[in-house]
Order: C-alpha cells, then sequence, then structure tokens
C-alpha cells in the first residue's frame, strides 16, 4: 500500500455536489481506499479571471502505480463532464496528483510533487488539515510549514468536517 495526496477543485455546476461524488468516486475504485478528505473551501480563482472555485484534498491508500493514478484520475474527471480546451479554464472537476508517498517523479505525463502545489494556498490550507506532518519530498518542508509561507485570505472554509 502507498499513500497519495490528491486535490480537487470544481467551479462550473454543483460543485459541492460534484466533489462530493468525485471523492465517492474514487473510494469505489478498486485498489482504492479513502483515508482521509479535508474540508470544503470557497476559493478566489488564481489566474485568469473565472467564477470562485471550491476546492478540497484528499489522502489515499492505493495499490497502484502513479501512472494508473493519474489515469483514474483522468477518467473520474471525465465522468463529471471535464471539457478540455486550454489551460486555466473554468472546470467541472479537476483532480490533480499532489504527492505519491516520498516519490520524486517527473515524466512528460506525470510530474509528482504537483510542480505548483507549494504556491497554492488553496491546496495547501486543505492538505494542512489532513496531512499536516507530510513532507514535501523536493523542498524537505512538512505541509503545516509550507502553508505559512502563502497568502490564505482568499481560502475561506465553506463545509468543514
Ligand atoms: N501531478 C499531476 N497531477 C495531474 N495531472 C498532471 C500531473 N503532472 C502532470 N500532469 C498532466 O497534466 C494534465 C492535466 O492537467 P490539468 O489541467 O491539471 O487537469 C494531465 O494530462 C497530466 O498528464
Ligand atoms: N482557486 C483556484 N484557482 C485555480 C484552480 C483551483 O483549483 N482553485 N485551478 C487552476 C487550474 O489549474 P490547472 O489544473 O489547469 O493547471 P495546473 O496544471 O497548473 O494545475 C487555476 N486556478
Amino acid at each position: 500500500m502507498k499513500s497519495s495526496a490528491i486535490a480537487l477543485g470544481s467551479n462550473i455546476g454543483d460543485s459541492l455536489a460534484i466533489l462530493e461524488a468525485a471523492i465517492e468516486a474514487l473510494a469505489q475504485t478498486p485498489g482504492v481506499v479513502l483515508q482521509a478528505k479535508s474540508s470544503w473551501y470557497r476559493t478566489k480563482a488564481v489566474g485568469p479571471p473565472q467564477p470562485d472555485y471550491i476546492n478540497g484534498t484528499a489522502i489515499l491508500q492505493i495499490e497502484m502505480v502513479p501512472e494508473q493514478l493519474l489515469e483514474t484520475l483522468l477518467n473520474i474527471e471525465n465522468q463529471f463532464g471535464r471539457v478540455r480546451r486550454e489551460r486555466w479554464e473554468p472546470r467541472t472537476l479537476d483532480l490533480d496528483l499532489l504527492l505519491y508517498d516520498n516519490l520524486i517523479l517527473e515524466t512528460p505525463k506525470l510530474q509528482v510533487p504537483h510542480p505548483r502545489m507549494q504556491q497554492r494556498a488553496f491546496v495547501l490550507v486543505p492538505l494542512a488539515e489532513i496531512a499536516p506532518d507530510w513532507v514535501e519530498p523536493i523542498s524537505g518542508r512538512r505541509i503545516k510549514e509550507l502553508v505559512k509561507d502563502v497568502d490564505c485570505t482568499e481560502v475561506q472554509l465553506l463545509v468543514g468536517y
């Protein structure tokens, strides 16, 4: 069994229902056990102007290699109507693979840890809630330390668990 941290986001449609259903779809996937899910946060969009997002994170116990997990995430995004036209466009569902144990991996299709997670309050705030002591292997710093270095003012608790 390996551990993986996943980021979830949505800013089109009934985002909260989509995100809850996506968590359920992950939990029902063979080879995946849902260990923890964070609260949901309303967050200002980073990048081009677009509607606010709802973001959260989950910790999975998995029996899959990282490439299989990415494939699983992309399939679930498609199930929830994800359409890809351009980068950083609004989306029904975005699932990013943040961390996979302490692995560092760089292939044309997959980078782990997620290369922008250290700058993203919408990732670090929910991740610090469920995995504060996980060490991000590139920086060697814990999530609870990384979150202190980002501006969290535009990440508001929406549904707490
Ligand atoms: N760590 C990653 N998680 C998700 N997707 C990744 C990762 N590293 C590379 N990718 C590639 O990015 C696209 C998905 O882009 P999004 O706009 O974040 O959905 C995917 O095709 C992966 O090959
Ligand atoms: N608040 C917020 N802002 C965002 C969010 C998000 O989830 N929440 N996702 C983005 C898109 O990231 P994308 O997956 O297109 O690009 P990446 O490859 O940099 O993750 C861009 N901006």
